[in-house]
């Protein structure tokens, strides 16, 4: 049908065409390929490399002004195992605080075909009609979380993972995850359409789809490879075909992507080890940057390519900050340690000698609170108490919310810091809602607060994506009464 069409159709024509009544909450995408030889051969003799933007920026900011880092999301994937889907929906649910915006999950049933879905919200929201997951089947599964950072937050098509057919090769069906940022993505965008592909979405991880179907390489393996040369920025993928899981990352590491197996031999792969922890899978190891591993679901057997020679990692120092749970190993360290060695270096280079007690910012300013006590010998309390039922602040749409979830979220234990000197720290501060709001409930619960943030103020960018030199929070964002790391 595809060379029919080709044939009616001189000029290249990539489409990425969504089914024309998709079940409600299924997004099963089409990936139908119609290309004029002549105009790929030429496409082929132009250099490939990755097209950079003039600049780039080391998050990715809102139109709209909102200036905050968008780059979490989480992915997951299991192989071997029958009930992949289920552990999928569980290993999501661990990944929630990656991303609120939507979630979705593809997999390969016994006879080779992927299917998919993906909805807007939490984890929990989308699954909730359990016949979902039970339209699911297979042993093999791919899933992500989104917080967006191309395209509308509330846009169901732009929800992951993308299902694609690759409908002139023998490849078949091709489900992505992706977290991370593409950001050259425009560029090659604009690119692909001026070769006639169509895109169904307004992410940029599917420009990685039509990149690989316009892949003149051999086998799918080396279409991957072929395309992620191409990107520039963060990128940490899985792909599921009918018989295969890959698990790829880019060249500098940007993002996070680990590997485990379960005591079936079920290989796992997950943004995070707490996902693997919940579902009894072993860390073996990180899935290292410039690698892709690819699981065979016939023999199970486990594969790595290398996408370029190695080159100096430059991992996101956010992720130790505040996106990642504090009892997750990420880029081969402890969360927990990472955050407790900021506090520990905090107090060394603003002592509070006066103070009374050290209360964190919960949650995710725990462990920072923890080691600024620990190294200045001041009591530790909760001072603060976390309300769980509203989900991360920092990830919240628009400012007017934000401002009220704050409210919402903390409350202030009045007995523990009315009439004390106290020390809060906090991870990060990005916009300052949080830190704003802090100030007037601890003086209004009659405490002297001297607020405090383990991550130094950010002095400048660095290419590409977040990296380890990038300081997350902005000097000139501090609110009054607010100090942070020199
Ligand atoms: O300056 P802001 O824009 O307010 O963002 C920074 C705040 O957001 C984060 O907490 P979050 O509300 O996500 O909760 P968590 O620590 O429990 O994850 C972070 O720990 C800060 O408290
Ligand atoms: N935060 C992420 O990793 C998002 C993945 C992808 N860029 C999207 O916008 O959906």
């Amino acid at each position: 049908m595809a060379a029919a069409a080709a044939a009616a159709t001189p000029t290249a024509s990539t489409r990425l065409l969504r089914h024309s009544a998709p079940a409600p909450g299924h997004h099963q995408l089409r990936f139908s390929t119609r290309i004029d030889l002549r105009h790929r051969s030429a496409a082929r003799l132009s250099p490939a490399p990755a097209l950079l933007p003039d600049r780039v920026t080391p998050f990715n900011f809102d139109a709209d002004g909102d200036d905050h880092p968008r780059e979490e999301c989480g992915v997951f994937g299991v192989i071997g195992d029958p009930d992949a889907s289920s552990l999928c929906y569980l290993g999501l649910q661990k990944l929630q605080h990656r991303g609120e915006e939507g979630a979705g999950i593809a997999a390969a049933g016994v006879d080779g075909k992927l299917k998919s879905v993906t909805g807007l919200g939490l984890v929990g929201d989308v699954f909730r009609d359990p016949a979902r997951l039970a339209n699911l089947p297979g042993n093999a599964a791919i899933g992500h979380v989104r917080y967006s950072t191309a395209g509308a937050a509330a846009a169901l098509r732009n929800v992951q993972p993308f299902l694609a057919v690759l409908a002139a090769y023998r490849f078949g069906q091709v489900a992505v995850a992706h977290n991370g940022n593409l950001v050259n993505y425009q560029a090659l965008r604009n690119r692909l359409e001026a070769q006639g592909s169509i895109f169904n979405t307004s992410s940029d991880t599917e420009v990685i789809l039509h990149l690989i179907a316009t892949s003149l390489s051999r086998p799918l393996l080396s279409r991957i490879c072929d395309a992620c040369e191409r990107l520039a920025g963060a990128y940490s993928l899985l792909f599921l075909t009918a018989d295969k899981l890959f698990a790829v990352r880019d060249p500098l590491g940007f993002r996070p992507l680990v590997m485990g197996r379960r005591p079936n031999g079920a290989v796992v792969f997950a943004s995070e080890t707490c996902a693997l922890d919940l579902i009894d899978a072993a860390y073996e190891r990180e899935v290292a940057p410039g690698e892709v591993v690819v699981v065979d679901r016939r023999d199970m057997s486990v594969s790595s390519a290398c996408l370029v020679p190695h080159r100096p990692r430059k991992s996101c120092v956010f992720e130790h900050i505040y996106f990642a749970l504090p009892h997750s190993v990420v880029f081969g360290h402890a969360v927990h340690e990472r955050r407790t060695a900021y506090g520990r270096a905090l107090a060394e280079e603003s002592p509070a000698p006066t103070a009374d007690v050290v209360i964190p910012v919960p949650d995710s300013g725990f462990y920072a609170a923890l080691g600024f006590a620990q190294a200045s010998g001041l009591e530790f309390q909760q001072g603060l108490i976390r309300w769980h039922y509203s989900g991360r602040s920092f990830i919240q749409p628009s400012q007017a919310i934000r401002d009220l979830a704050v409210k919402l979220k903390l409350s202030p234990v009045r007995g523990v810091i009315e009439g004390k000197g106290v020390v809060v720290v906090d991870d990060s501060l990005v916009r300052g809602t949080t830190s704003s709001k802090i100030v007037r409930l601890l003086r209004d619960a009659g405490a002297r607060a001297r607020c405090t943030c383990a991550s130094p103020a950010r002095r400048r960018s660095s290419a590409h994506a977040s990296t380890a030199s990038t300081r997350p929070a902005r000097a000139s964002s501090f609110p009054t009464g607010w100090t942070s790391r020199a």
